[in-house]
């Protein structure tokens, strides 16, 4: 038997979660803490939100770019949310990947549907909020929204939460500390998956 070693390829961990729930926030936290984890930058054909940077928040283009690239190959998985389209570039994440370091994507439900497809050993995690008034609260309180949009926003988020089985882990982000802890551990976890262990005769 050779010594036990662990597989160098990296984890591709998938973040998920209502709008306003906090992925933004909790990713944020979580790559501060853990500089090793490498955040995808979306595609996205939203405008920017004050602040926003092109090829920091997002990769902003303009819908006929965004097609270019879909029909290109050049999108793991895309996806229409709320009037937008949002997708994840494959180069990066496969390099990534291959390199051994680890990926975080934050994207919607059918996004993550189509990466479990081709990802299966994917982690798949589920941001929740305390309650759907605090989820209100946050969504509003960011203020970024118009009063439509963030009703639009609730409305799709109902229907997103009905897709928390899809997912392996479900952490709930009542405090911001202890939310990121819970996907520390998960990772920690998941890197001693056994499937992740190479033994040879
Ligand atoms: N499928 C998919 N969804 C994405 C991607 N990037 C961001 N999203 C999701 O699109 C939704 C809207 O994002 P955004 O407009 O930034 O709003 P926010 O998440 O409420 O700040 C959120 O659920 C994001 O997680 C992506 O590359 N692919
Ligand atoms: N654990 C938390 N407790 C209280 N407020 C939070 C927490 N996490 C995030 N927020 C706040 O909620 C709002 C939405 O967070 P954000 O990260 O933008 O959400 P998302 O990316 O899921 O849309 C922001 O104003 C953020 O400061």
């Amino acid at each position: 038997m050779t010594n036990p070693s662990y597989q160098d390829r990296g984890l591709l961990i998938v973040v998920s979660g209502p709008s306003g729930v906090g992925k933004g926030t909790v990713c944020g936290m979580l790559r501060k803490r853990n500089p090793n984890l490498i955040y995808s930058v979306s595609a996205t054909t939203r405008s920017p939100r004050q602040g926003e940077q092109h090829g920091v928040n997002y990769f902003f283009h303009t819908k006929d770019e965004f097609f270019s690239m879909m029909e290109q190959g050049e999108l793991i998985e895309w996806a229409e949310y709320v009037g937008n389209y949002y997708g994840t570039p494959r180069q990066f994440v496969e390099d990534k990947l291959n390199a051994g370091e680890d990926v975080i994507l934050e994207i919607e439900v059918q996004g993550a549907k189509q990466v479990k497809e081709l990802f299966p050993e994917g982690i798949f995690i589920f941001l929740l909020p305390p309650s759907m008034d605090e989820l209100k609260r946050r969504i509003m309180g960011r203020g970024t929204e118009t009063v439509s949009a963030i009703q639009r926003r609730l409305h799709v988020a109902s229907s997103e939460c009905k897709e928390l089985s899809m997912y392996d882990y479900a952490v709930i982000n009542d405090r911001l500390e202890h939310a990121c802890e819970k996907i520390e551990s998960i990772l920690v976890a998941e890197h001693c998956h056994t499937s992740r262990v190479i033994i040879e005769d």
